[in-house]
């Protein structure tokens, strides 16, 4: 993964932005000098009501307010900075003799509180330390965006050319209405594509919703679909909304579509053409706006031409195809996930570790991965649950994968072994030249990555790779 630390803006040249509220401007215009000199960029507003009014009007890092004024007190500017500008912090002065008031402002949340007449040292001081986690926010925020930006849309995330072309396809046909059908193994993310276009549509305020045709029995998918009236069928007490229903205004994410039995594909057929359902039991028909996603891990042009699939719903599901590939296809993304899935897991488990072992990354990075990117995912949070040491190691690694792994001393196992007892009799150069390569291969040509792969420096990598005439 490439190192976020260049490319976010250092965040300690932007200034911090503070409002001194103080009803005795001159003292209000003081406080402001002197933070000014620390790179502050100060603004005053000389009474309560005008301080009220500048928190509604503008974004504030630091609110530093008087308590006692006239007509809108300290407390007050408080709470509305608490509840209009949550990431700011307030510090309030007080005069001396009146600690209880400065005592309420704490508990109502205030960073902290100064007694006049003020210690200017300690008041730059005071600025300096709430606006450090002002700071930290910012910087968090920005490094998320940068790393959404360069590798993601909506966590859904990719580095490899396959990916970059459908986050490209998702950032084009996410805003319309078209209707999706998304073609990929189990565990290659056609969920959280779904979800992802969803969010990115117009439609993003209303619900999305999911309905997985493979876990219904085929007696009560219908329903599930469309609802029901009381008494459609035995059992149908009372009415029900069907899932159709529940996602108006939204998205209807249907899941393993292939498995929709012949009858109901013509009803959605139907439903597709008129943009109107009926439930059971009903003679009404109702207008529906729901915009479909379909996902399938079947092939589902080859059940059309088998017969076992509807050709007119397969076009009208079909309007746009996102195939995602199987994570064996795009071996360059899977340094950026088993990143993203560290940092990601780490924090909902609640467990700060170093990061993986050479050998455990090697594994994880020549693993054919059957289940995908889920695989993935759960071995990392497999390998952090099981973690003693504060390095995911290969011992953390389920039976299926370590065996996979060549070890660091030269003796190999399992299928890596047949790779490199090939290559004995072979010059040492070519040997090299085919690591490498492999390496480049599996990082989707990251150099950082191949260079910490193959435990070389990545001058070294760049020399090699020129003098071998390796395929970036
Ligand atoms: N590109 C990606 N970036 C980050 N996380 C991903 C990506 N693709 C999948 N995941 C994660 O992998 C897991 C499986 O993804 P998801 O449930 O969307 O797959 P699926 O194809 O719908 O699976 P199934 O066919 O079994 O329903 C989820 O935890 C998801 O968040």
């Amino acid at each position: 993964m490439a190192d976020g630390k260049n490319d976010v803006p250092d965040l300690s040249s932007i200034p911090v932005r503070v409002l001194v509220v103080d009803d005795d401007e001159s003292h209000a215009q003081a406080v402001a000098e002197s933070l000014e000199r620390i790179n502050c960029e100060c603004r005053v507003a000389g009474s309560g009501a005008a301080g009220s009014k500048m928190v509604s009007g503008e974004s504030w890092d630091v609110v530093v307010t008087d308590l006692q004024m006239d007509d809108v007190d300290g407390l007050e500017i408080l709470t509305q900075v608490k509840e209009e500008l949550p990431d700011a912090e307030v510090i309030v002065l007080t005069g001396h003799g009146s600690i209880t008031s400065a005592v309420t402002a704490m508990q109502h949340g205030a960073y902290t509180y100064l007694t006049k007449p003020l210690d200017i040292s300690e008041l730059r001081s005071a600025v300096e330390k709430a606006s450090a986690r002002l700071r930290l926010i910012r910087r968090n925020a920005e490094l998320r965006r940068s790393l959404e930006e360069r590798f993601g849309f909506e966590g859904v995330i990719g580095n490899s050319s396959q990916m970059h072309r459908i986050i490209e396809i998702l950032k084009n046909v996410s805003p319309t209405d078209s209707t999706i059908l998304i073609q990929g193994e189990n565990g290659t993310g056609k969920e959280l594509v779904a979800k992802a276009i969803h969010q990115n549509s117009h439609r993003k305020s209303k619900p999305f919703v999911p309905l997985n045709i493979s876990a219904l029995p085929d007696s009560i998918l219908e329903s599930e679909l469309f609802g029901h009236e009381q008494g459609a069928f035995t059992g149908a007490s009372g009415r029900r909304i069907g899932k159709f229903e529940h996602a108006n205004g939204g998205t209807l994410f249907l899941d393993e579509v292939g498995e929709m039995p012949m009858d109901t594909q013509v009803k959605m057929l139907r439903v597709l053409e008129e943009r109107k359902i009926t439930r059971l039991g009903a003679n009404d028909e109702l207008d529906i706006n729901v915009r479909l996603v379909a996902a399938t891990n079947a092939n589902l042009k080859k059940m059309v031409d088998e017969g076992t699939f509807r050709e007119d719903l397969y076009y009208r599901l079909n309007v746009v195809a996102i195939d995602l590939p199987p994570l064996r296809e795009r071996p360059g993304d899977i340094p950026l996930l088993m990143e993203h899935f560290l940092k990601d897991l780490s924090k909902r488990i609640g467990k700060e570790v170093e990061g993986f072992s050479r050998t455990a990354r090697k594994a994880l990075l020549s693993y054919h991965w059957p289940g995908n990117i889920r695989q993935l995912r759960n071995t990392i949070e497999s390998m952090l649950v099981m973690d003693t040491d504060g390095l995911l190691d290969v011992d953390g690694l389920p039976a299926d994968i370590a065996p996979l792994v060549a070890h660091d001393d030269g003796s190999s196992e399992g299928d890596a072994a047949s790779g490199a007892d090939a290559l004995i009799g072979r010059p040492l150069s070519e040997v090299e030249k085919y690591y490498i390569q492999r390496a480049l291969d599996l990082t989707d040509g990251n150099r950082e990555e191949t260079a910490r792969l193959l435990g070389i420096g990545e001058r070294t990598l760049y020399r090699k790779i020129k003098e071998y005439d390796l395929r970036k």
